[in-house]
């Protein structure tokens, strides 16, 4: 079994927030995140894809190929945007990381069979340098 990764990124505002909770509730949880006037992020995403070579390209997936992927139906749909007003796969969510790399998995799980037999492996988003999420589906 062969691993190949596509890096990433995209930058987008958000705040963590459950609205059925009081704003001090929100504040005691999500602290400086729940901020009503919102904060940035420059998200790094790396997509690991797993399968076979192609035996005429040597290809498990044409990364080229995977990058439009992920541009077309992701980053264009993120980038620059809020993650909690701007985004319609992610409206009614919480705007974590988590929950990012479950929408991101649904969508790539959806549209990977056009470019390629190999099967999804891996979502990892970095929020910030230090913190970041893995999704296995
Ligand atoms: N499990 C999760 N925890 C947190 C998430 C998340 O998505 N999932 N998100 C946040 C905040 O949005 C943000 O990531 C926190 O930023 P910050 O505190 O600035 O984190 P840094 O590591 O970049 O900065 P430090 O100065 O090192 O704290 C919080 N938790």
């Amino acid at each position: 079994m062969l691993y190949v990764s596509r890096r990433e990124h995209f930058n987008a505002a958000h705040k963590l927030y459950n609205p059925a909770w009081s704003p001090e509730r929100n504040a005691e949880v999500f602290g400086p995140c729940a901020n009503e006037n919102w904060h940035g992020h420059n998200y790094e995403m790396i997509v690991t894809v797993k399968g076979q070579p192609d035996p005429d390209t040597g290809f498990v997936v044409d990364l080229k190929a995977l990058s439009d992927l992920i541009r077309t139906h992701i980053t264009e749909q993120v980038d620059h945007k809020n993650l909690n007003l701007d985004v319609p796969f992610l409206k009614g969510q919480l705007a974590s990381t988590e929950n990012l790399a479950v929408a991101f998995w649904q969508i790539l799980q959806r549209e990977l069979p056009a470019i390629t037999p190999a099967q999804l492996h891996c979502i990892k988003i970095y929020e910030t340098p230090r913190n970041a999420v893995e999704y296995f589906g």
